[in-house]
């Protein structure tokens, strides 16, 4: 077993009056694409914001690539992809990867070989003139997936990326995150799509703030009888509150 990218240890999250992560345990492999799953307001948004070290914290340890989350040498090795592509609608897709590239620090022909490479992954090549405003939603996003791909970021940290999407597009974003975990990158998606489980090497289920899986779909489903990710959820939802 590789060393894990991500251990979180005792974390304990309160946003405004409510505890929204309670002492939460976790540890995530390299090289893996991780599902982090759960209904809206499970605090998987906030997980991932603990993990990329802008959440403030009560208590408790995050440790990312080996350095405590939001560490400043972790910022061109872990990257975030918002549920609303961040990206500029009045720039085209070119100009906004440019531009996010120069952030990094990217100049010259290192800057253009990583555009180029990163506008192939998302296959976006037909559409690298296009003003980001006149794209649909689904070549949007792939912009913003697009910019966060730049500098070859180790650690992916993704906030339901597939919203909104066809089953075509969602289909082709799966594939593409398998490819990334393949060179070696870890991600980490949130989703309350059970569906999308299946996509995933590792789950981990997400309620009221409290793990209540941390397992692969096959033992998921070998535990609870269930016949889907859908139906294992609610088997340990019922399980836990009878
Ligand atoms: N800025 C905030 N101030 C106070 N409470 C907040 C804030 N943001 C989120 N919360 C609360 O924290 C809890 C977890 O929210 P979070 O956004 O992490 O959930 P989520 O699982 O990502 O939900 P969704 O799938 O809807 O994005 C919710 O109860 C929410 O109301």
């Amino acid at each position: 077993m590789s060393i894990p990218a991500i251990t979180i240890d005792g974390l304990t999250v309160r946003r405004g009056p409510r505890t929204v992560l309670d002492g939460l345990r976790l540890s995530i492999a390299s090289g893996t694409v991780t599902g982090l799953l759960g209904p809206s307001g499970a605090g998987k948004t906030t997980l991932m914001r603990a993990i990329l070290g802008v959440q403030l914290v009560e208590s408790g340890d995050v440790t990312v690539l080996g350095e405590p989350a939001g560490s400043p040498g972790l910022r061109s090795r872990v990257a975030y992809v918002t549920q609303a592509p961040s990206v500029y609608l009045d720039l085209t897709v070119l100009e906004n990867l440019r531009y996010f590239g120069r952030t990094l620090g990217l100049r010259g022909r290192a800057l253009e070989g990583q555009v180029a490479a990163v506008v192939e992954r998302v296959d976006l090549g037909s559409h690298q003139r296009a003003l980001v405003g006149r794209l649909s939603g689904g070549q949007m996003s792939r912009v913003s997936l697009a910019t966060a791909l730049l500098g070859a970021p180790e650690l992916l940290v993704l906030d339901e990326p597939t919203v909104g999407l066809d089953p075509v597009l969602r289909e082709s974003l799966w594939g593409l995150f398998a490819g990334l975990a393949a060179d070696g990158v870890t991600l980490l998606v949130s989703s309350h799509v059970m569906d999308e489980a299946e996509r995933c090497d590792r789950l981990v289920l997400l309620r009221d703030g409290a793990v209540i899986a941390d397992s692969t779909l096959p033992e998921l489903l070998a535990t609870t009888g269930a016949s889907n990710a859908d139906g294992a959820f609610l088997t340990l939802v019922r399980r836990e509150r009878p």
